[in-house]
């Protein structure tokens, strides 16, 4: 285990969260699961960190907002991971690195902002479970990825396909991360998927282009049809041992489990099925991973934030028990 010493200087056991039953969930400022902050432990071995940045959005905008409402949600959350039977907390130091201040005005300097303060973290040696946001951000956290660790594998859970060209001539959207990856050779092309993908879209030509590209599609009506343990097994099998990134859109989720987000598609996953697959995930070699679209103005009692908030803390745990086996 890389556990990072706390400020103190006093122990080598990670720092955990604030313990519920002695200080109530509800009080005090909210950190991703109760968490330290990350200038409250010096080093993490994984840094939850923020992107409000909405600026890429071709419908709904709101997505500035979904980090700290996943952080709000996530005071829930226990220390025992009981699916993954894991203590994600104590196997290694997770923190939360609060906020990354993007220009909302300017997408390319925000893309440029982004990728220097996520090579600023990955130089520490943390892994990243980035809140978003909306999916532009994805590009900046992927050249960064790829800087440190070549070309990488990409699962993307996704309604969209997010490897369209443009949008009004733009080049950085949340439509088209993907696209751009490919074009910029940061993904490995051999370990591209996307999952849970549905809804109609401009042309054929759009799935042309995609399987040109390199992705594999698993649709959300094949998760229906064929179950979570299969897709994980075929997931698992196509990755491999390659440096892997996971990409999370909230809408792969049906409305109804996510309504709070800026483009909704009916017949996505439930967010069972969702949490099913990540943990059928768990043996691949996850660098980071990143979580957005969670929009809070369209929530409704925080179903889509709480269904963000264990999402990432699937992922997290994922994480943890890899660092504490000594992998990566
Ligand atoms: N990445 C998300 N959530 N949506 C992309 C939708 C792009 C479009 O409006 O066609
Ligand atoms: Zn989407
Ligand atoms: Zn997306």
């Amino acid at each position: 285990m890389t556990t990072a010493s706390a400020a103190s200087g006093a122990s080598q056991e990670p720092v955990g969260p604030v313990d519920s039953s002695r200080v109530p969930r509800y009080a005090g400022p909210a950190t991703f699961a109760r968490l330290p902050r990350l200038d409250q432990v010096g080093t993490a071995d994984v840094a939850v960190v923020g992107v409000p940045f909405d600026t890429g959005v071709s419908y709904r905008p709101g997505a500035r907002f979904g980090g700290n409402a996943i952080r709000e949600a996530s005071r829930l959350l226990r220390p025992y991971n009981p699916a993954q039977d894991a203590s994600p907390f104590a196997l290694a130091q997770v923190a939360d690195a609060g906020d990354i201040a993007a220009n909302p005005f300017n997408i390319n300097e925000a893309v440029e902002t982004i990728e220097a303060a996520a090579d600023d973290l990955l130089d520490t040696g943390a892994r990243l479970m980035t809140l978003g946001g909306d999916h532009t951000i994805a590009l900046p956290l992927l050249r960064s990825m790829a800087k440190k660790h070549g070309p990488v594998a990409l699962l993307h859970f996704d309604a969209h396909l997010d490897t369209w060209d443009t949008y009004f001539g733009a080049e950085y959207t949340h439509g088209t991360p993907f696209r751009r990856a490919v074009e910029e050779g940061i993904l490995d092309t051999s370990a591209l998927s996307h999952v849970g993908t549905r809804g109609p879209l401009y042309g054929k030509k759009d799935l042309d282009d995609d399987e040109k590209m390199g992705f594999g599609i698993v649709t959300s009506a094949d998760v229906m049809r064929r179950g979570v343990d299969e897709i994980a097994d075929q997931l698992r099998q196509r990755i491999g041992d390659r440096p892997l990134y996971i990409s999370i859109d909230i809408d792969v989720l049906d409305p109804a489990h996510a309504p709070g987000t800026g483009t909704p598609e009916a017949g996505g996953l439930t967010s069972r099925e969702l949490l099913e697959i990540l943990r059928g995930l768990s043996t691949c070699n996850l660098i980071s991973a990143d979580l957005v679209e969670v929009a809070p103005a369209y929530d409704h009692a925080e179903i889509t934030s709480v269904a963000a908030s264990h999402t990432a803390y699937e992922l997290t745990t994922i994480m943890s028990r890899q660092i504490a086996a000594g992998r990566g």
